[in-house]
């Protein structure tokens, strides 16, 4: 690039940035790229799962992903599925993501808050979102919908009246660089 065209670049750039930014994200991409972002934590080879509590005033209150309970070693519990005997399989041992992420408040309770997860509530999961007075899930996918054990967690939030739907992202990726941004800008 020739010293003309960058200084005018540079100009545009100058007066980009009196402005806002337009560019941000909203408030739910944020709480679910969170709840992905803690899914990457996750040692299970199949699914990740993460979940974000979030309160009233948009604050974070707690953040979780699925993984073996505090002292049981990743490396010497099964990850394994549908194994010959079921005290091989990961199901009996891991803490799924939302559980994790109410257990792991930062606040007194976690009332009428919402949770933001990646993968639909199971019903364990679901009895303690309703039991810890969570009023809205807010999820990505379902794709064990017709499960029992999806059918059983819709039948008691349901009753509990908590509120869930299926969230649908603004943006299909969001990118994270480690590099500081209007790094350019220096005077
Ligand atoms: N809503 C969910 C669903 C599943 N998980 C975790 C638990 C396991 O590590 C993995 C797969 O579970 P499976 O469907 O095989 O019982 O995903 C979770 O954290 N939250
Ligand atoms: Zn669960």
């Amino acid at each position: 690039m020739d010293l003309v065209n960058s200084t005018s670049e540079l100009k545009i750039q100058d007066t980009d940035r009196q402005n806002k930014r337009e560019d941000y994200i909203d408030w739910k991409d944020y709480f679910m790229a969170m709840a992905f972002l803690a899914a990457k934590r996750s040692k299970d080879p199949c699914f990740q799962v993460g979940a974000c509590v979030v309160n009233k005033e948009n604050k974070i209150v707690g953040i979780g992903y699925n993984g073996m309970p505090t002292g049981c070693n990743d490396d010497d519990f099964p990850w394994g599925k549908n194994t010959p005997s079921p005290l091989d399989s990961k199901s009996l041992y891991v803490c799924h993501a939302e559980m994790n992420a109410i257990l792991n408040k930062n606040s007194a309770d976690v009332k009428d808050c919402t949770m933001y997860v990646g993968l639909f509530p199971c019903n364990e999961c679901a009895k303690i979102i309703i039991q810890s007075g969570i009023i809205e899930v807010v999820y990505l996918s379902n794709k064990s919908w017709d499960k029992p054990k999806y059918a059983a967690s819709r039948k008691m939030l349901d009753a509990a009246g908590v509120k869930y739907w299926q969230y649908i992202p603004k943006q299909k990726k969001i990118e994270i660089t480690f590099i500081p941004s209007c790094s350019s800008s220096s005077s």
